[in-house]
């Protein structure tokens, strides 16, 4: 590049006023110089330079991607097309740049402006391959974007088809001085502006609630959704994790299959590999039958992971084994080795990379699902969805019991909770939503086709929720049999009575708010040390017991509907 294209090109970054503006100067800047270098090698009329593409990536998942794609510049639809994973984790390895060449899977890098190979034969991922292959993409160019203190935030790079060329420097060594200059300049740039406000992303029955924090992220795992390869969403415990993983489930061509769960937390490590994996019958005590695990479960659909940094070394290895070659076998069956047909979406509330430092997880793995990694912000960092968020959780509660139902919550309860901090995200604003119901019923009598929330609801309901992190569970359960105390008390003036019996109806709440939490009925009762009944399958008949009792307790509260979404219905 010489002095006056470089004077032009910081001239457009200083005119940037976003990042996506930023990145389509240097993407436009880097495939112009892609096109000068092919002009002047031997391959001039062989190849041609497809696509550019920049991603901010600072540690913990992608934030935004650009991509400038001359290969449909013809008008044909522009396919959603994603960086290399293979790359990116070049460039986070060694810091500078490299070229792949993908028909051989060979990586290269310069040294002393000579080209060296780092690898041959194959980079992580028959996935990432084909999918470079499937876009004409012969070979690939990355540079690291850096912050001021020198961290890699991102990266940049050109795609280009010239089949000749394989095992070829290619333009490599032409090129890479234009390349590093034009990331190095328009690196500060891509680090501090903002990103572009991205409206109007489409809400749905999974998804109800997307705000301004929000859309840009959805944006990116909509198109994620609709890849094979692993995604990891990364987010603080509450964020809403599990319930994105089923919208991705549903936005991919897995979604008439099953969405399975696995909950590691729930999942006592020496059971983890029987729960991947299942077992044959007499692979160890208490193995009556052959069982199927959740990656035969969750078969031609999607098994979410849910807090993968829980899973022993032992199940990492078989996990890891089990993403190499998508082959495995359930316990105690030497001989049947079985093709996994699913695709795998992991959540995590911790810093996976930490855990890899500190010697708690394979980097291997780690590399192997940190393929799409998208971070779920904390519900604080997206408060322009808290009122929305409290609506629509208002009127879910209030259609459990009234079908058809309407809720209003007031404007000062709104500012309220816009006002309040959730440290414990969506879950911990369902709670106070739901506990204000219950107020709001109290004062108001039975729930009516509309019921309003007012701020002394959600203030008592807040009130609680102070208290509830200084509050003994001996504490809590006080405060809960004082609440039926006054329902007692309330429904003896109208000439009622409510039997001690209801209070049987306890064990059943206590499994159906496990059950809500964890996602599974089978966790939930191993949590109360019932894994015999699991292992036997009885559970679901005691559940049905206890939720009778629920039924009864609902039915002399005067409260209609199940108090726990599935409560009733027969499962497994
Ligand atoms: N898309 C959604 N639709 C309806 N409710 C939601 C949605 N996302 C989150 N919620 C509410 O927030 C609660 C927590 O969501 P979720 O279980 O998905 O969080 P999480 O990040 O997976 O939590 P954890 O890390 O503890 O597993 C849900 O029980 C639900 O009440």
């Amino acid at each position: 590049m010489n002095q006056r294209q470089i004077l032009a090109f910081v001239e457009k970054l200083r005119q940037a006023r976003t990042f996506e503006d930023a990145a389509q100067a240097m993407l436009r800047g880097m495939l112009d110089a892609a096109n000068e270098a092919l002009g002047a090698s031997g391959f001039a009329n062989r190849g041609r330079i497809l696509r550019g593409m920049a991603h901010l990536r600072p540690g913990d998942g992608y934030r935004r991607l650009v991509l400038v794609d001359d290969a449909h510049r013809s008008g044909e639809p522009v396919i959603h097309h994603l960086p290399s994973a293979s790359a990116w984790r070049w460039i986070v390895t060694r810091g500078r740049p490299i070229a792949l060449d993908v028909p051989l899977g060979r990586v290269w890098t310069l040294e002393d402006d000579a080209p060296k190979v780092l690898q041959e034969g194959g980079f992580s991922g028959q996935d990432s391959v084909l999918r470079l292959t499937n876009r004409d993409t012969s070979h690939l160019y990355a540079v690291p974007l850096r912050a001021f203190h020198g961290a890699i935030e991102g990266m940049a790079t050109v795609e280009a088809a010239c089949p000749r060329a394989v095992g070829d420097d290619f333009i490599f060594p032409a090129l890479h001085e234009s390349l590093e200059v034009l990331a190095d300049l328009a690196a500060p740039y891509l680090a501090t502006l903002p990103l572009r406000p991205v409206t109007g992303g489409a809400t749905d029955e999974l998804l109800p609630v997307i705000g301004q924090t929000m859309a840009g992220l959805i944006e990116m795992l909509r198109v994620f959704a609709q890849q094979e390869e692993t995604l990891l969403i990364g987010g603080p415990t509450g964020a809403g994790k599990s319930r994105l993983a089923r919208w991705c489930h549903a936005q991919s061509v897995r979604r008439g299959a099953p969405f399975e769960v696995l909950d590691l937390i729930a999942v006592p490590e020496e059971l983890q590999m029987a729960e991947l994996f299942g077992w044959k019958k007499g692979a160890f005590t208490g193995a009556v039958r052959d069982t199927p695990g959740c990656i035969t479960r969750a078969f031609k659909g999607t098994l979410f992971i849910d807090e993968i940094d829980k899973l022993s070394l032992k199940a990492q290895a078989g996990l890891l084994q089990l993403l190499e070659s998508r082959t495995y076998r359930p316990i105690g069956d030497g001989a049947r080795e079985q093709q996994a047909n699913v695709r795998f979406i992991v959540g995590s509330n911790v810093d996976l990379y930490d855990q890899v430092k500190a010697g708690r997880f394979r980097e291997d793995l780690y590399y192997r699902i940190n393929v799409l990694p998208l971070k779920i912000p904390p519900l604080d960092e997206r408060r322009d969805e808290v009122a929305e968020w409290a609506r629509f959780m208002a009127v879910r509660r209030h259609r459990e019991s009234v079908p058809g139902g309407e809720v209003r919550i007031l404007a000062g309860a709104e500012r309220l909770l816009a006002e309040h901090t959730w440290p414990g995200n969506l879950r911990q604003l369902d709670n106070v939503v739901r506990r204000a119901y219950a107020l709001a019923l109290m004062t108001h009598g039975q729930a009516g086709a509309e019921v309003v929330l007012e701020e002394k609801h959600f203030a008592r309901a807040l009130s609680y929720e102070r208290g509830s992190e200084r509050r003994s569970a001996l504490e809590a359960l006080r405060g809960a049999a004082e609440a039926l105390v006054e329902e007692a008390e309330r429904l003896e003036a109208k000439g009622q009575g409510l039997e001690l019996e209801v209070c049987d109806a306890f064990r059943g709440i206590v499994l159906g708010t496990a059950v809500e939490k964890l996602g599974s009925r089978d966790a939930a009762f191993r949590l109360f040390g019932k894994g015999a009944q699991v292992q036997a399958r009885n559970h679901h008949k005691m559940l049905r017991r206890e939720w009778e009792k629920v039924e009864a307790l609902c039915k002399a509260l005067g409260e209609e509907g199940a108090p726990f979404k599935g409560m009733g219905e027969e499962e497994g």
